[in-house]
This record gives structure tokens, sequence and C-alpha cells, in this order.
């Protein structure tokens, strides 16, 4: 069913990909021309695959291995690392932990992990040390791979300025100690399953963008006509998603684009990385993206308060905290669902 809410969005029926090899340039004009590419195919989608990243394969080869090892534990190994023992979010997910606006529960579990930082001083409620479990190698191979894709999220930031026609380190000097996480998501299979339920909800991802991994199909993104695209594994490249906040930051020229993963057939693990700026960051559009007399169309956020408000409203370990008053919302907290198109299109094509 065709819809009539406008999106920015191309009727796209299969995602671009970018070769963003260049964005690693010496040259300037190199740089700029792999950016206009990037520029474009977040305009018309929102959501694409890049090739030429430069991240080692056994990077991706150990942290797949280190993940399926960690999940095959039993559940009560598992919860030695539950989250909820976390004062800075991190640790593992169980299925049901996380409910969403619609009160749906997805059928997957998780291992959330961020920046590592380890001085308690600067800890906040999405930032400090990790948990690690006590499994031979994982830290070792979990944190190699973070750093890498984190050192590629900077490249991609100076990539998205330059396609906004920003000078280059408009985003990224503001990306020293974010709290980016990296997800490690395990939907298991279960062919006898009473209840026909998604891997993961309609959604946008709160934060710039998002730094993808998938190993099976089920991802399905939402085009500008309103249709569910399938977007298949391919081998080699990283699917990229623009979030909450690049919107906010590009003044809507890129926007949220809603995503979901359907019922899978085959045991999935996905692996993404939410790309975000520092903590304390004033997510509004730079100035020299407004025309003259035009004011933001975006009510400005602070990078870690949109985070930790929008994950405070779907954790149930942090539910409980702010029902109990242990924590609080910040003011003017966003509800769930308030970037991108996909609530109103849920309402026409569930
Ligand atoms: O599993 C996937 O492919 C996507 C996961 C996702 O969209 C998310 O965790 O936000
Ligand atoms: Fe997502």
């Amino acid at each position: 069913m065709a819809s009539s809410i406008a999106s920015p969005h191309t009727a796209f029926k299969r995602l671009p990909l970018v070769d963003i090899a260049r964005l690693f340039s010496d040259a300037p004009e190199q740089r700029l021309s792999a950016a206009e590419k990037l520029g474009k195919a977040t305009r018309e989608a929102g959501f694409l695959y890049i090739t030429g990243h430069g991240i080692d394969p056994a990077l991706i080869e150990r942290l797949r291995q280190r993940t399926a090892e960690y999940f095959a534990q039993p559940l009560q190994t598992k919860m030695r690392d539950y989250i909820g023992q976390s004062s800075n979010h991190s640790g593992y997910v169980p299925e049901g932990e996380e409910e969403f606006a619609s009160a749906t529960v997805d059928h997957k579990e998780a291992y959330d992990l961020g920046f590592d930082l380890q001085d308690p001083a600067l800890q906040r409620p999405m930032l400090g040390a990790n948990q690690w479990p006590d499994l031979p190698g994982f830290k070792e191979d979990i944190k190699a791979y973070y750093e890498a894709v984190l050192g590629l999220s900077r490249t991609l930031f100076q990539g998205f300025a330059l396609a906004l026609g920003l000078p280059e380190d408009s985003f990224l000097r503001h990306v020293n100690q974010p709290p980016s996480q990296l997800r490690l998501i395990h939907y298991p299979y279960n062919p006898d399953a009473p209840v026909d339920r998604p891997g993961i909800g309609a959604h946008t991802d709160y934060e710039c963008f998002t730094i993808l991994l998938p190993t099976a199909p089920g991802l399905e993104v939402l085009n500008g006509a309103g249709e569910w695209i399938d977007a298949p594994v391919m081998e080699g490249a990283f699917v990229i998603n623009i979030g909450d906040m690049m919107e906010v930051l590009s003044n809507g020229s890129f926007v949220a684009t809603s995503h979901r993963v359907r019922k899978v057939a085959e045991e999935r693990y996905s692996f993404p990385l939410f790309c975000a700026c520092d903590y304390d960051t004033l997510i509004a559009p730079a100035p020299a993206l407004l025309r003259e007399g035009e004011t933001s169309r975006y009510e400005p956020l602070i990078c870690g308060e949109h985070l930790f408000a929008q994950t405070a409203q779907t954790f149930g370990y942090l539910k409980r905290r702010l029902e109990s008053g242990e924590l609080k919302l910040p003011e003017n907290a966003k509800g769930l669902s308030s970037f991108g198109y996909k609530a109103k299109y849920d309402e026409v094509q569930p």
C-alpha cells in the first residue's frame, strides 16, 4: 500500500553502494569526490553499503567467533554480566529486557559495550568502563574490532561534513570520547516457536549514524514510497544508516531511516556500532545549513542525554531505576520514535 506521507527518500528498490576508499586520500579533491557520492546516497536513501573501508577481515572473523562462543553459554553464565549491574550501560541484555513503544519484545539477546573509559570521574550514564565477560580472548578481540570501526567512524564523520558543504572537522572535533555503543546481537532461531515475533521492530537509531555488520538476511529498510526493502548481506561491505542526531545536525538534509529485522529463518548475529558525538555535545544544525532568515526545524538535543533518555525508556532495568526515583529522565526528553517517518508508515503498512 502506498502512503501519502512525504519522505525525502526515493523509492529505491535496493540500497546504494559507495566505495569510500578515496575518503582516506591525502588529496582534498579526492576526499571531496568520495564525500559527494556518500552524500548523494545518504540524501536519497539514508541507508547504504560501503566498500573500501579498510577494516581487516581477520578482525571481523574474530568478532564473529567470540560472539558465537559467548552466546552459546548457559543463560546463568551470561547473567553474571547482566547489564542491570552496570551504572554506564554495559553488559548482557537478555531477551525481553528491551520493550518498545508498541509494547513489543524483540526475539533477540545482546551484549552492549561502549568506549571503555576507565576514569571513574568522567563516568556518565552511557559512558564508562565496560563489563567484560570472563571468556578467554573476548575482551582483546572485541576491543580490537571496536577501535578499528570507531576509527572508520571518524573518517565517515569527516565525509558527512564534506558532503554537507561544511568544514571537514565540523563533526569530528566533537568526537573524542563518544558514548558510541557496539552491540553484539544474537537472534536465536527456533522453528517451533509458538509466537511469530520479528527479530527487531521498526525503529530509527538514536545516534548520528550506524556502522552495521549483519551476518544473515533479515534486515529491511523503509524506502520513500513506504515499502520495506530487503537489505541482503553483502560480503566485504558494511551497512551505514543515518540516525536521529545526524538528522538534526544536517537540518533534515539527511533523514533517519526506519528499519527492522523480520522474523529470522536461521540463527543470526549482527553488529551495529552506533556512532555518537561526545556526551555534552549540543546537537543542533550548523548555522551554515540554515538559509537566511530560516530557523532550525529541530529543537537542539544534548547528545548523551538524548541517548540516555531513549535508552531509559526501553530497557527494563533503567525503567525500574526511573520508577524508584534513583534516576531521572533529562528535561525535555523526547518520546520514543520522534524522528524519521516510521511510526506513520507502520500505521498504514504493518
Ligand atoms: O540486526 C540488524 O541487522 C539491525 C539491528 C538494528 O537495527 C539495531 O540494533 O538498531
Ligand atoms: Fe537499528
